[in-house]
């Protein structure tokens, strides 16, 4: 089976974020690159990580209206990303059309609730309810605008599982035990992640910030 941990590479430094990448690719299954890199790099530093060899996830989490997310998405295609993100509360419609205008071998995956809010976080957005009611509920829009899947936190994966069989689930906010939870809400452990049914388990900073990034990757593959 192969590794699923993506290693999320928030660093604003290119040549920090290659030197990371080359160090720890033999222990992590694949990059994850966000905003804070794509904003600073764009697609030449997406080019310059792919050299590395680990298949791409852009967790670029596109949200606007159809046309706009079709758009971007056709524009990002040429970087053959493995994985991307748009924000399921964009509605079924931009869904539909980011599915549409991605790459055949490109899976399209809708950010649910981010791990780093809680119930008292989305009840300050307008929206009532609990967070795992929020999750099921745009699970359920993304499968329905064909998207591969969802991303969800570690508390939510085993019920999105249980009703979506063959969906594709990301679990950010993963840290062991011992480690520093930082800004995220909803943390879970990578083994519990994925005993719970997540296809990738994405881990930045236990791996990013760690004194030596090698051994903190390993540590965690240990446990899988
Ligand atoms: O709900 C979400 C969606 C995306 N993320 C991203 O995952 C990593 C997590 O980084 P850590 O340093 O392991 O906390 C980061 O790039 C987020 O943008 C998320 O955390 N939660």
């Amino acid at each position: 089976m192969s590794n699923p941990v993506y290693l999320a590479l928030d660093l604003p430094r290119l040549e920090d974020a290659k030197a990371l990448a080359t160090r720890v690719k033999a222990h992590v299954g694949g990059i994850k690159l966000g905003l804070e890199f794509f904003c600073a790099h764009g697609h030449h530093g997406v080019h310059e990580i792919a050299h590395v060899g680990l298949p791409i996830f852009l967790d670029l989490k596109l949200h606007d209206i159809p046309n706009t997310v079709a758009g971007a998405m056709q524009s990002i295609h040429v970087l053959e990303p493995a994985i991307v993100t748009v924000h399921a509360s964009g509605g079924r419609a931009m869904m539909e059309d980011a599915k549409a205008a991605a790459g055949e071998h490109c899976k399209v995956v809708g950010v649910t609730l981010l791990t780093s809010l809680d119930e008292r976080d989305l009840a300050r957005t307008g929206v009532q309810g609990s967070a795992h009611d929020q999750v099921m509920r745009l699970a359920e829009l993304s499968e329905a605008a064909g998207l591969d899947g969802i991303v969800c936190s570690g508390h939510e994966v085993a019920a999105v599982h249980k009703q979506w069989k063959h969906g594709f689930f990301v679990v950010p906010g993963l840290r062991l035990p011992e480690g520093k939870i930082g800004d995220q809400k909803r943390v879970v452990t990578p083994r519990k992640a994925r005993d719970d049914g997540a296809s990738v388990l994405v881990v930045g900073r236990p791996i990013s910030r760690a004194e030596d990034p090698v051994t903190a990757a390993r540590a965690i593959e240990a446990t899988l």
